[in-house]
């Protein structure tokens, strides 16, 4: 690879592509060479372990050799043929997730394949409204769901629906004309530390134990008219707006979605195929949804992948419909060759059982952390999925105020995720955040647990930084 000309690269890179999260004259190209494992490799040989895990996508690690095969065999096979036609790869894929993985004695009924988790959530919105004949989504702060039209209706999290931002900006990005959806209904996120209600996690409990903002979910349903409300869409951790709930919520959530008549879309584009340490989120808290939505750790992004599940009882119902959507892509027979690929190589070699050890000893190490930085004010999460809450004080005070409400106007680089992001990098670790006062760590599922050292190693000496600045900002008080 030695040939390329990574300094035309940059130039049309500079010059041709769209900027996102950047302007052009902000942006500064990050050239990778290749990938191995938990590795991005830079033209100049540099080794930077990603503790992003991309965007917590690669699931089994970068270029698995059995998922590289699988496509290369496919390739003698296939060009392309799309849904209308059945391929052996798209049957099987399928049979993995709904017999083997799920457990079809169980609440799956069937699945429709797409090509991104956006689309995924699209059609479940689809589905789910058609459905129930209803019009209304309930969805909550902070959520994340994808940028398409329908995707980004429910995506709440400010900085992440597709809006522009000037640098100098003091007010609300310029959103879209037109993409405002009155059709969805705004749920508190369960954001214990900074509750929306203005709750302490243990006093916000009535006597029946549900948690107040369970309790204003309730009243928000049954004020909009429970009539007119299809589904309540939930990840069961937010991935990008990092909050990890009280292990009460979802199963509360479960709970009310069945007593309201509406149906509960978990939303497992991030969470699924092993992350949280179980295959599935949902499974740690001893429910079932109605439709679930995947993407990622599907074919671990060797070939993108989307795909929804629905149960049987919508699945019956769309068996006596004739459907009217099509999409060119859904299960692209050498993408759905890489998802068999990927399932087969995650069951083989137990990758599920892998992230929940991982988890163990990320959380332990994590711990260790928090007991020595001050600046470190919460560590929750499970398997190679987990927040770290950064703050000034001992009160927990963020460093950055308006925390998750905040989108890319002024100077990002004042993030404490962002002065982590560039310290650690000076020990050859990515690791950082999307919401300014938090970091959201992932590896992929068989991380070794030399590379967690280090990554930790990485974060320790980050946090000494931020340590450094919450003393000098309280010499500045004390003395001003
Ligand atoms: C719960 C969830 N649902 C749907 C989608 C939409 O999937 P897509 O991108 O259309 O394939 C995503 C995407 N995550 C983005 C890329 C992310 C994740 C973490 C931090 C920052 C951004 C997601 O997390």
């Amino acid at each position: 690879m030695s040939d390329i000309n990574w300094k035309q690269v940059e130039e049309w890179d500079n010059k041709y592509i769209l900027r996102t999260f950047a302007t052009q004259e902000e942006y500064e190209s990050v050239p990778i060479e290749s990938t191995d494992g938990d590795y991005l490799i830079m033209p100049d040989g540099t080794r930077l372990l990603d503790f992003f895990n991309q965007l917590y996508c690669v699931n089994s690690g970068q270029r698995v050799e059995k998922i590289n095969n699988a496509i290369k065999e496919a390739l003698n096979r296939y060009g392309f043929v799309w849904d209308a036609y059945s391929t052996d790869y798209k049957a099987r894929a399928a049979k993995y997730i709904i017999e083997d993985i799920l457990g079809n004695e169980n609440w799956p009924g069937k699945i429709r394949f797409v090509s991104t988790g956006s689309e995924a959530i699209e059609t479940a919105l689809f589905i789910a409204r058609l459905y129930k004949n209803r019009p209304l989504v309930v969805t909550r702060e902070y959520a994340y769901h994808g940028w398409t039209r329908g995707a980004s209706s429910v995506t709440k999290l400010k900085g992440v629906r597709s809006g522009l931002v000037e640098t100098d900006a003091q007010e609300e990005p310029v959103h879209i004309p037109g993409q405002q959806d009155g059709l969805v209904a705004i749920a508190p996120s369960p954001n214990c530390m900074r509750c929306s209600l203005g709750h302490t996690y243990g006093s916000c409990h009535d006597e029946s134990g549900e948690l107040a903002c369970v309790k204003y979910t309730r009243r928000m349903v049954e004020n909009q008219g429970k009539e007119k409300v299809a589904a309540m869409i939930t990840e069961v951790t937010q991935g990008a707006g990092s909050v990890h709930p009280p292990a009460e919520y979802i199963p509360q959530i479960r709970k009310m979605t069945k007593e309201l008549d509406i149906l509960w879309i978990a939303d497992e584009v991030l969470t699924g195929f092993g992350r949280t340490g179980e295959w599935f989120g949902y499974q740690h808290y001893g429910v079932e949804p109605d439709i679930i939505t995947l993407a990622k750790g599907l074919s671990s992004s060797a070939i993108p992948a989307g795909a929804v599940v629905v149960n049987k009882d919508i699945a019956d119902f769309m068996d006596n419909h004739r459907w009217e959507t099509v999409s060119t892509y859904s299960s692209h027979p050498i993408a759905m060759a890489a998802v068999c690929a990927n399932l087969e190589y995650m069951m083989e070699e137990n990758l599920v059982e892998k992230a929940k050890e991982a988890g163990e000893y990320m959380k332990g190490k994590l711990l260790d952390l928090k007991a020595k930085h001050p600046s470190i004010g919460q560590v929750a999460g499970f398997g190679v999925l987990w927040i770290v809450e950064l703050v000034k004080d001992e009160k927990l005070t963020p460093f950055i105020e308006m925390d998750r409400n905040v989108t890319h106007e002024g100077d990002p680089s004042k993030f404490p995720i962002n002065i982590i992001n560039e310290k650690a990098i000076e020990k050859g670790v990515l690791i950082g955040g999307f919401v300014p006062n938090t970091l959201r760590i992932g590896s992929s599922l068989n991380v070794s647990k030399e590379d967690i050292d280090k990554a930790m190693d990485a974060l320790d000496y980050a946090l000494s930084h931020l340590d450094a600045q919450m003393v000098l900002e309280k010499s500045e008080e004390v003395l001003t």
